[in-house]
This record gives C-alpha cells, sequence and structure tokens, in this order.
C-alpha cells in the first residue's frame, strides 16, 4: 500500500552546493566552518576579505545557486514527470545541507535524489556533501537518498562545454593556433594514492571535448590550491602559463570545467590572478562563460535527476529496500 502512495508523491531533490558568504560580515564565520571550526589567523581573514572585495565585495555564487535551485524544480514540475521539490542544501553557508534534509523530512518527502552542483568526485568533495547528507537523512528517518556521484560524461554537460569552448575561441586573432587548458580546484594530492576517479574524470571531460572539436592540443592544470602545509595537485594554472609562454605560446584558453557557476575561483583565480600574470607574459588568456543558470544547463541537470529517478526504481523492483545509492548520471540518455 505504501507503493502506491509513493508513485504519485512528491520526489525530493536535494541540491548541493559549496556556499557563500551573503556579506563581507560573514567572511569569518564562512572561513572558519571551512576550516573545520578553526578561526582563520588575521593575516589569512584579511586576504581573503581582499579577494572579496577585488571581485565587487561579494560573490554572485548565492544569487546563481538560488536561480539554478529554482529553474531546476520548474523545468522537473514541467516534464510529466513525478512531482518535485527541490531543497537548496550548502556545505559551508545557510541553509545547510543538514536544515535541508530536516526540511525535507518534515515536509513529508520519503525518497530523493541529491545532486552536487560540482561534475566530477572527490571523496573529499562531493563525497563529503553526500556524507553530511547521509548523517542528516539517517537522523530524520524514513527518507531514502539516491545520490548522484558524477555527471562529468553527460552527453548535454559536453555538448555545452564544447559550444562555450567554441565561442570563446572565436575571441582569438588564430583561434587554430590556441592553447586550451582545462582546469579544476585542487585537492590534497593524497586522494590520488587513495584511489580517486576526480582526477580521471576531470582528464576524461577534457579530452572528449577535445575530441569533439578536433583540438590539436589541450592540457590540464589545477586552481585556487589551499593555503596549507599539503602537497596540493599540481601542475597551478600559473605554472602552467608561465611554462606555455616559455615554450612561445601566445593565445590560452582557460576552462575552468570543475566550476559550474562564477564565483570566487573563477572571478578572482583566474580573471584577475592568473590575467595579471598572462598580460605580464605577453599571452592572450580568454575564459570561457560559466554555466550559471542557462537554461540549457538547467536541461542537463533534470536528465541527470530523472535518470538517477529511474535508476533507483529499477533497482527498487529487483528488491524490496532502495538503500542509499551512489550511482552515476553518466548514463543519461542525450
Ligand atoms: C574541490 C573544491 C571545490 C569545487 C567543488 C565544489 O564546488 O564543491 C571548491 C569550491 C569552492 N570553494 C569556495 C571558497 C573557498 N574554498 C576554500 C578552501 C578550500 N576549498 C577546497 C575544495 C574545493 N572548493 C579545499 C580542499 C579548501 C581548503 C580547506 C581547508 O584548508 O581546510 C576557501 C578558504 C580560503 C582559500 O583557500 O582560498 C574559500 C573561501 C567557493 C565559494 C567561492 C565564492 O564565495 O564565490 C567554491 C564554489
Ligand atoms: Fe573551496
Amino acid at each position: 500500500m505504501a507503493s502506491q502512495q509513493t508513485a504519485q508523491s512528491t520526489l525530493g531533490i536535494l541540491l548541493m552546493a559549496y556556499g557563500t558568504p551573503r556579506n563581507l560580515d560573514e567572511v569569518e564565520a564562512y572561513y572558519t566552518h571551512i576550516r573545520h571550526g578553526r578561526p582563520p589567523t588575521e593575516q589569512q581573514l584579511a586576504d581573503l576579505m581582499r579577494r572579496y572585495h577585488a571581485i565587487g565585495g561579494i560573490s554572485p555564487l548565492n544569487d546563481i545557486t538560488a536561480a539554478e535551485a529554482r529553474e531546476l524544480e520548474a523545468a522537473l514540475n514541467r516534464d510529466g514527470g513525478r512531482p518535485c521539490k527541490v531543497y537548496l542544501g550548502m556545505k559551508h553557508a545557510h541553509p545547510f545541507i543538514a536544515d535541508a534534509v530536516a526540511r525535507m523530512a518534515a515536509d513529508g518527502i520519503t525518497e530523493a535524489v541529491t545532486l552536487v552542483l560540482a561534475p566530477h568526485y572527490s571523496a573529499m568533495s562531493v563525497g563529503q556533501y553526500q556524507k553530511n547528507a547521509d548523517e542528516a537523512a539517517t537522523a530524520a528517518r524514513g527518507l531514502t537518498l539516491w545520490h548522484v556521484d558524477s555527471w562529468h560524461l553527460h552527453p548535454k554537460f559536453l555538448r555545452l562545454i564544447e559550444s562555450r569552448v567554441q565561442s570563446a575561441l572565436a575571441r582569438f586573432a588564430n583561434p587554430d593556433d590556441v592553447l586550451v587548458v582545462f582546469s579544476a580546484h585542487s585537492l590534497p594530492a593524497r586522494i590520488i594514492a587513495a584511489g580517486d576517479p576526480y582526477e580521471r574524470q576531470l582528464h576524461e571531460t577534457g579530452d572528449a571535448v577535445a575530441a569533439a572539436l578536433h583540438l590539436p592540443r589541450h592540457r590540464f592544470a589545477w586552481q585556487s590550491a589551499g593555503r596549507t602545509a599539503d602537497t596540493w595537485l599540481g601542475p597551478d594554472i600559473l605554472e602552467v602559463l608561465r611554462e606555455l609562454a616559455a615554450e612561445g605560446t601566445k593565445q590560452v584558453l582557460l576552462c575552468p570545467v570543475g566550476f559550474v557557476s562564477d564565483h570566487l575561483e573563477v572571478l578572482y583565480d583566474v580573471d584577475i590572478e592568473a590575467q595579471a600574470l598572462a598580460r605580464e607574459l605577453g599571452v592572450q588568456l580568454e575564459r570561457t562563460a560559466s554555466l550559471n543558470a542557462d537554461p540549457a544547463f538547467i536541461e542537463t541537470l533534470r536528465d541527470v535527476v530523472r535518470a538517477r529517478e529511474v535508476q533507483a526504481a529499477a533497482a527498487g523492483r529487483t528488491s524490496d529496500v532502495v538503500r542509499p545509492g551512489s550511482q552515476t548520471g553518466d548514463e543519461a540518455d542525450a
């Protein structure tokens, strides 16, 4: 009897994002949260404040994420499928992931697809979002979560990145002679030894885009590494820019494909910091436009959610209990 009710009940969507301070007064608490409760030094805080000031005082990330959540819910509710409600949960800002899960449970949601606004899986990034969600769901009881781990090879995602690369290439005098660099947020290098798929997935995305566009050559780089004693994945985008300039490369297109929105890592680390170095090196550096709330990106996310729902339903037909899963959204139909 419960399953008949489930067929028409609302499917929850836990849309998870990094989160950003809403104003400069919130930066210290935000930074402390990122540092697992250890307040930053005065110097570290001043440096982060300086970067937020440099991009206009506040990151556009909150507005973009909210628009993505709103548009995704609208897209899901006009496709004729099971009615959906999107709950936004952030890793480091309000509303936190646990708050979103608690609200979902209070609303009577019993099944939800979880999706992180980052295409590539790492146990240290997406895995942590999922862990936060799982803990809250266990506490709430009666709420089953179906995780999407990654969607870095979803055909619609690849088409979107390809078109972003193509339009950016057109900004160069000699588009055939541009070196495309795909980047993502660096992570501590020890994840690789632990068998993490993060680096491989970044390469898979970049290689697929390069093949589709017949790019003569492309490279990979990491960016925005933390300022800690850890060894971070490299080479860094700044290091790659120096190397390319030394080799005589004059035109570089950076595609920060590990991020979906405009935020500090894109607007400061690329548009300000990397641009300054490129100018100094005499290199023309362009960057692909972020996906943000582009309707074609919202369609991609909608497909990823529906594909995960179908997978979960199929699993439910072959067993009595649908356990929190962790399949990828990459197999979705084009
Ligand atoms: C993998 C990953 C993504 C991509 C995937 C995803 O999106 O999840 C990401 C995105 C983001 N990271 C962001 C902001 C920050 N991340 C920091 C620090 C760190 N990030 C890490 C990892 C990631 N971060 C790590 C391992 C640290 C070191 C933590 C420590 O030392 O324990 C710091 C501290 C200062 C600094 O290091 O710069 C800030 C301010 C913003 C919001 C920007 C805005 O407000 O517009 C976004 C979207
Ligand atoms: Fe970060």
